[in-house]
């Protein structure tokens, strides 16, 4: 597409493309260790727009700050600039959309569903501690190991409750506050768990529109039948938590730890209290003046990079339609 690609990144050798996304390209490469790692590489459009810029600044930032089994690693990364990039962990089968995609009937086997589920809501019980808010689970940004252990990826929207950010998401996925223009929260990312609680467990999202505006309506007015009629075999108060995940009220639904103990239960397990590493917590986006270069073993190097603009006023929705596409 453009030259912010071919350029050379020091410390790798880049191979095939595993993807292109709206704000980067990734590449398959080796590191110095020898080892595969996923680059994302922006696209030259990405950089030359301050937004879409500070969006992948984001990502690199809090991929190399946040630590958690759930949430995808980020080994090394240059925030801004020409030299920008991102190395995180490399998923050979790529998004769980990709792998869903794959499958006849797109639906994965119960236990494999209920485990992917269980680790996205650890992922988000970790945010929601942090006091950070993803605003875009989706399965394009859910990548599943050859265990079938799930992380959730593209950070770029996240940001710090207490520093302000601006509202994003998915149509597919997004909650009603979202549609009438209010901010995210934790509880919108429930919601948007909810969403993929019937989207892997029933086979389909419950809400379906030919535009923005018929998903809008069937967000904030209709209520999908019970996860358990749609699929016997998700046990009651799973199906119950479910619905909860998808009131329309934020303040209604439950937490996403909550989740999390009713899917290790339907898997039969005795969930624990999550103990968390220790995370830079005292580092939210906003402050960070400096991205800092992580080799698989620390920090090996800092850059200055410029701290992020105030966060803006709600944005316009994109003017095309796609259900899967950030609402920015
Ligand atoms: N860690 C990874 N391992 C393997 N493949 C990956 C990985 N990360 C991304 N990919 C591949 O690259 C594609 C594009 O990645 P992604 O959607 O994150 O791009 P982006 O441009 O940063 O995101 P967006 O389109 O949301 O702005 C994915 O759909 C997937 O096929």
């Amino acid at each position: 597409m453009t030259d912010s690609h071919n350029h050379a990144i020091p410390g790798y050798t880049l191979h095939r493309t595993l993807g292109r996304g709206n704000t980067s390209l990734v590449r398959l490469a080796v590191d110095r260790d020898g080892e595969q790692v996923a680059l994302k590489i922006p696209h030259e459009e990405t950089l030359g727009n301050q937004e879409a810029a500070e969006r992948f600044g984001n990502e690199v930032r809090l991929t190399l700050q946040f630590r958690h089994s759930h949430v995808v690693r980020g080994y090394a990364g240059t925030a801004f600039g020409p030299g920008a990039f991102l190395a995180i962990r490399y998923y050979p089968e790529g998004a769980l959309n990709e792998q869903l995609a794959r499958i006849p009937g797109r639906t994965l086997p119960l236990r494999g569903s209920l485990r992917i589920l269980a680790d996205l809501a650890s992922a988000l019980a970790y945010l929601h501690h942090l006091g950070a808010v993803h605003q875009d689970l989706k399965t394009h940004n859910v990548y599943v190991d050859g265990q079938g252990r799930a992380a959730l990826g593209d950070l770029g929207n996240t940001y710090f409750v207490a520093q302000g950010g601006q509202v994003s998401g998915s149509p597919y996925y997004m909650a009603p506050e979202i549609y009438h223009g209010e901010s995210s929260s934790a509880a919108s990312d429930v919601y948007s768990l909810g969403i993929l609680m019937y989207e892997l467990l029933s086979g389909d999202r419950p809400y379906q529109g030919n535009s923005y505006e018929e998903l809008m309506v069937a967000h904030m007015t209709r209520f999908p039948a019970p996860l358990t009629h749609l699929n016997p075999a998700v046990s009651r108060p799973l199906s119950r938590l479910a619905e909860q995940a998808l009131a329309k009220r934020p303040g209604e639904r439950p937490h996403a730890d909550a989740i999390r103990r009713a899917l290790l239960s339907d898997l039969g397990e005795t969930p624990q209290d999550e103990v968390y590493e220790d995370t830079k917590k005292s580092q939210p986006a906003q402050d960070v003046g400096q991205t800092t270069l992580m080799g698989r073993h620390g920090p090996t190097q800092t850059r200055n990079v410029p701290a992020q603009a105030e966060a803006k006023p709600e944005a316009q929705r994109s003017a095309g339609w796609n259900p899967f596409k950030r609402r920015k």
